[in-house]
């Protein structure tokens, strides 16, 4: 790694809006710096895993370090592929720290989209170098020019820094990598001072344990040295050090200005926290700022099927959240379901795929509960709380295209679908923060679901008491679509304490009891049908209802789109 001195060094990112293809021109790179071989296979080869192979998006930030000669000189390039949904925003940030620039992808035919601008702001905040590359203009409906206009009026960006590509097809991805040679600066570090190493991501090996992506700010790191992280005070040796390439591949020693791979022996998860800086033993040194704290907006409880898999899911949960140190978690307990944790995540699909990497990479079958908020309740006579609406509170234009305002919201009422929403209606422009402003009173009412009778507690919700019938009608839906079908009958109720305010059934199968009798005498049929309904009667009574578990999901969503 010594034949790479800071000024051969490029490290920078690709950052796009959903889909316009961030990955795909990643392949492109890898295959035309020789790091992967050229065949037909290459589809999103830095998409690892399992979960972004079935959903076609990438949920983890990947690195990639690539050798590249150019006009005689060896370069070391290290690429960043960031995923381009809004819940996971917090990846894109953490990995624009270790980088000088970006690559700012657009669609020829979308043209600007709300992550693009998204995205451009968190470059142009960091103050990295943004160079907008226009992909897919094999397109027919692609309109390179007008991208380039809109790129122009929006970022102020001159049109003729626009590189135009097609990242399937290759057209002049070369000058990809040209631009990012000529247009990223190297990183600004010293390789004499001691080391200062930012952990900005770390994965979890079943057998190694943590490895931990670092970015060299300062000095050199080598196999054998004893590094101290600046979070714990732990001190470790370094067992590998090394270049994702884009598997690792070790090395003896990292450089300033690079970015690799460790393993240091950490075995326990919550040793390696994203944002911690390692330095040598005895050589302390300033720590680097690190990460604010990602912000949960969907908090779920979640549960094992089975409690006697609780401590294994306890440690799936925890090696997962140090992949995807996003999510929040909070031990709980439910009577019905046991044991379990109250866990928050950045959106709805971050949830769920959270949820398919458990049961993918951990082949842990999990619970997940609909998502509920703490409440403070003055229990009187009436049961009945004070309402509150939404109150402005203030207005502040901050320039001429973008307004703040400020309201005092039901936690409720945001916690799970105003995030979407309000993403949707304004097309992903409208930025959304919160606060706790403290317990109000409110018009609340606690619904119960029924099901023959029988509270399932997992599904109780406490609404706005406006809202009750609605959300009680579209959970008993749901509910009457997801569960399967049983030998009998099932009642599926929304109830207010006693009042029910919803009902749907769920009809029974129904066994054909006289297919063996051919024509013949009529009593001795309705003998069979009458003990066949007693005996479903009796089934009712005595029978559970099981709810799986992607009915859980579909009631959340219930409420979320209420
Ligand atoms: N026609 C055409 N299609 C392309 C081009 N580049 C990418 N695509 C297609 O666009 C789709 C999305 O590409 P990806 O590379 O997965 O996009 P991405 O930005 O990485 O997506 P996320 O990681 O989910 O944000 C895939 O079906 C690609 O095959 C291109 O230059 N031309």
């Amino acid at each position: 790694m010594s034949r790479f001195p800071v000024e051969n060094i490029r490290n920078f990112s690709i950052v796009a809006h959903v889909d316009h293809g961030k990955s795909t021109l990643a392949d492109r790179l890898l295959e035309l710096t020789g790091t992967i071989d050229k065949t037909k296979n290459n589809k999103q080869v830095l998409d690892k895993l399992q979960v972004e192979r079935e959903r076609g998006i990438t949920v983890k930030a990947q690195t990639a370090s690539l050798f590249h000669n150019c006009e005689g000189r060896q370069y070391l390039l290290n690429l960043i592929d960031t995923p381009g949904h809004v819940d996971f925003s917090y990846e894109v940030s953490r990995s624009l720290s270790a980088c000088q620039g970006v690559l700012l992808v657009v669609d020829a035919n979308e043209g600007i989209q709300a992550q693009t601008v998204a995205n451009f702001f968190l470059a142009f905040e960091a103050q990295l170098s943004v160079i907008p590359v226009i992909n897919k203009i094999d397109l027919k409906n692609a309109d390179p020019e007008r991208v380039e206009n809109q790129i122009e009026k929006v970022f102020d960006i001159p049109s003729d820094e626009c590189i135009k590509i097609s990242a399937k097809l290759g057209t002049n991805v070369e000058r990809v990598l040209q631009a990012v040679i000529e247009r990223i600066p190297p990183p600004k570090v010293h390789r004499k001072n001691p080391l200062r190493a930012l952990v900005f991501d770390s994965t979890f090996d079943q057998y190694r344990g943590v490895i931990a992506n670092v970015a060299l700010f300062d000095g050199v790191v080598s196999k054998g040295d004893k590094i101290v992280s600046a979070h714990t005070q732990k001190t470790y040796e370094v067992n590998e050090v090394g270049v994702l390439n884009p598997n690792e591949q070790p090395t003896h020693k990292l450089y300033a200005g690079q970015v690799g791979y460790l393993i240091a022996g950490m075995k326990n998860v919550t040793e390696a926290q994203i944002g911690d800086t390692l330095y040598l033993h005895k050589q302390p040194v300033e720590p680097l700022p690190g990460f604010k704290s990602a912000k949960p907006m969907v908090f779920a409880g979640m549960y094992p099927v089975d409690q006697s898999e609780y401590n294994n899911l306890k440690s799936a949960i925890e090696k997962l959240t140090l992949n995807d140190s996003s999510v929040t978690v909070h031990r709980d307990s439910s009577l019905a379901l046991g044991a379990g944790w109250r866990l928050g995540f950045l959106g709805l699909l971050h949830m769920e795929v959270f949820n398919q990497r458990l049961e993918l990479e951990y082949n842990a079958s999990v619970i997940l509960t609909t998502p509920t908020v703490p409440y403070k309740a003055v229990l009187s006579s009436s049961k009945l709380i004070k309402a509150r609406r939404a109150v402005q509170k203030n207005m502040i234009f901050i320039d001429q295209n973008r307004v703040m305002l400020k309201y005092l919201f039901p936690l409720n009422e945001i916690v799970v679908d105003f995030y979407d929403s309000l993403k949707s209606l304004s097309s992903g422009y409208a930025s959304f923060d919160y606060e706790d402003a403290g317990y109000q009173t409110a018009e609340l009412v606690k619904m119960d679901i029924l099901l023959n009778g029988n509270n399932v507690e997992e599904l109780v919700t406490v609404v706005h008491k406006d809202k009750a019938h609605s959300i009680g009608k579209a959970i008993c839906e749901r509910l009457k679509d997801s569960l399967p079908r049983q030998l009998f009958e099932i009642a599926i109720q929304a109830a207010i304490g006693s009042k029910i305010i919803a009902r749907e059934t769920v009809k029974a199968y129904r066994k054909n009891v006289l297919a063996k009798c051919y024509g013949g005498d009529i009593t001795r049929k309705m003998k069979l049908l009458k003990r066949q309904a007693e005996g479903k009667k009796k089934l009712r009574k005595i029978g559970n209802v099981e709810v799986p578990k992607d009915a859980f999901i579909k009631v959340l969503k219930t409420q979320s789109s209420k």
